[in-house]
């Protein structure tokens, strides 16, 4: 499946719980994201496989494709379009060889060393961050700032996507810098309007 990093939303149910995680993701939809991310730390495999499901219905026919975070076995059994592993998941080489040519798949890159050990023939594009601190993951890497983003956008010969603490204001200096997009959570998801947070992204 073609994708666009444009803007890429990466779900929270616990932030999504008052509109709904489908609902989120439909008005995010309308609101022009261009991928979208099904992110749950604490769900069994099974109930993420029910929601990946539930979340490709929404998405039929919009051309946004939906990626699984972390579980390969998600990822493989519910028809998702691909998964984004980070340094300490599931290796690229196996979730290659699982998930076929056609998976995107995704690997999170913090420094130049990460990168120029990444697997790039195996790979479809890369997550570069934290930008920035966020609350949205309590282990994330030391931030790199729009200076380190461009470096590493510069480095990589894969299409990438800036991650951590990016709100609408950014998306210039994100491309800017020289990655294809955003990737957020907390700037769309528990928003009250998702249609109008995604919207702000394409005309800050
Ligand atoms: C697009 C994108 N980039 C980076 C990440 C972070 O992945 P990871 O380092 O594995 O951290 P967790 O998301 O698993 O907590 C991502 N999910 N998506
Ligand atoms: C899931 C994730 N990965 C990161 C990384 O740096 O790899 S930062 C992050 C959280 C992004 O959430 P928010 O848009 O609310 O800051
Ligand atoms: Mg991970």
């Amino acid at each position: 499946m073609p994708f666009d990093l444009s803007l890429y939303l990466i779900t929270d149910a616990e932030l999504c719980a008052g509109i709904g995680l489908e609902k989120t993701v439909e008005a995010a939809v309308q609101g022009g994201i261009t991928m979208v991310q099904l992110r749950d730390k604490h769900a069994s495999d099974e109930h993420m496989i029910a929601q990946a499901k539930r979340l490709k219905a929404v998405l039929a026919g919009s051309g946004v494709p939906l990626i699984i975070n972390d579980r390969l076995v998600v990822a493989a059994e519910s028809g998702a379009d691909g998964l984004h592993v980070g340094q300490s998941d599931t290796a690229v080489q196996e979730a290659r060889q699982t998930l076929g040519s056609n998976a995107i798949i995704g690997l999170s890159i913090n420094t130049l060393t990460q990168l120029q050990d990444a697997p790039l023939e195996l790979l479809d594009y890369v997550g570069l961050g934290p930008v920035f601190a966020t609350a949205s993951k309590q282990d994330h890497a030391q931030p790199i700032g729009f200076e380190g983003l461009a470096q590493l956008a510069s480095a990589s010969q894969l299409p990438c996507v800036a991650i951590g603490g990016l709100k609408a204001e950014h998306a210039a200096r994100v491309k800017a810098a020289g990655a294809d997009g955003s990737a957020v959570i907390s700037a769309i998801c528990g928003q009250p309007d998702p249609r109008l947070a995604a919207q702000a992204f394409h005309s800050p």
